[in-house]
């Protein structure tokens, strides 16, 4: 396998202003597929994930020894990005392999944000049972996975940067497999470096759980970068 250092050409990943969206919201981020299959690819694995996890098998060697090639060959053929490409703000690719919300990356759940005109940020999926924590509920540390990502989209829809500080996740009743949640997010209020932001998720009418975050605004972060926070 080689190694890309060229990774910090412009890319197309963005987000959509909440000024332009109608009532019904607009899709948020842009992580459009660079037409490799990589997309498809991590679509396929997601489906793979869920029927490993939530299916049982009498002899799955054969697909043992089908994915064991399968790895080989994407070993073979890909070029290893290395995380330090995309260490600084402003280089926003690496949106892709995020585990909350990487369009490349087959751990990240089904999130497809949407922000409204007034910069709230909005997510409706149904997870199943390679999410599970409980019997038939969702993992605790998978809630608190997408409210952070969550969070941190609200910030972007409000065109500022932050780091997690703290996160405090309120559990309020069980968050359930394969019903619709809605998670929303949005921004509370920023005072110099330190960003408050806030989030829910429901089934229904039925609150599941809160979160409350501090964020904190990395130190040297341009206008250019704040008020293009994913972009870049
Ligand atoms: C668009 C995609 C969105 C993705 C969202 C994903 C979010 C993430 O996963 S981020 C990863 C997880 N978070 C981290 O790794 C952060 C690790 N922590 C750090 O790097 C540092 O602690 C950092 C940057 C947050 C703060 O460090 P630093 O810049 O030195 O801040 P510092 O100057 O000490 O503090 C600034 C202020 O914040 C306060 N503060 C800092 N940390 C905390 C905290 N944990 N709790 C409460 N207050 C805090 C300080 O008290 C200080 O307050 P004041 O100005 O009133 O004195």
């Amino acid at each position: 396998m080689t190694t890309d250092t060229s990774a910090t050409d412009d890319r197309p990943f963005g987000t959509t202003d909440p000024a332009s969206a109608g009532e019904e919201g607009a899709p948020f981020l842009r992580q459009d597929d660079d037409a490799s299959g990589s997309t498809d690819l991590a679509r396929e694995l997601r489906r793979v994930r869920g029927l490993v996890a939530g299916s049982r098998f009498d002899d799955v060697h054969d697909a043992v020894r089908t994915v064991r090639e399968l790895a080989d060959h994407l070993e073979a053929v890909g070029t290893m990005v290395r995380p330090s490409d995309y260490a600084t703000w402003g280089v926003p690719e690496h949106l892709a392999s995020n585990p909350a919300i990487g369009s490349r990356n087959p751990v990240s759940p089904p999130l497809e944000p949407v922000v409204l005109p007034d910069a709230t940020v909005r997510a409706d999926l149904r997870l199943g049972i390679e999410y599970q924590g409980p019997p038939g509920c969702v993992h605790g540390g998978i809630v608190a996975l997408v409210f952070d990502e969550m969070l941190g989209l609200a910030n972007a829809a409000a065109k500022s940067v932050g780091l997690t500080a703290d996160l405090r996740v309120s559990y309020i009743s069980p968050t359930p497999l394969y019903a619709p949640l809605r998670f929303e997010a949005r921004q509370d209020r920023v005072e110099g470096r330190k960003i408050w932001a806030s989030a829910t998720v429901y089934t229904g009418e039925t609150l599941c759980a809160r979160a409350e975050a501090l964020f904190i605004e990395p130190r040297g972060i341009s206008d250019a970068q704040r008020d293009r926070p994913i972009e870049g």
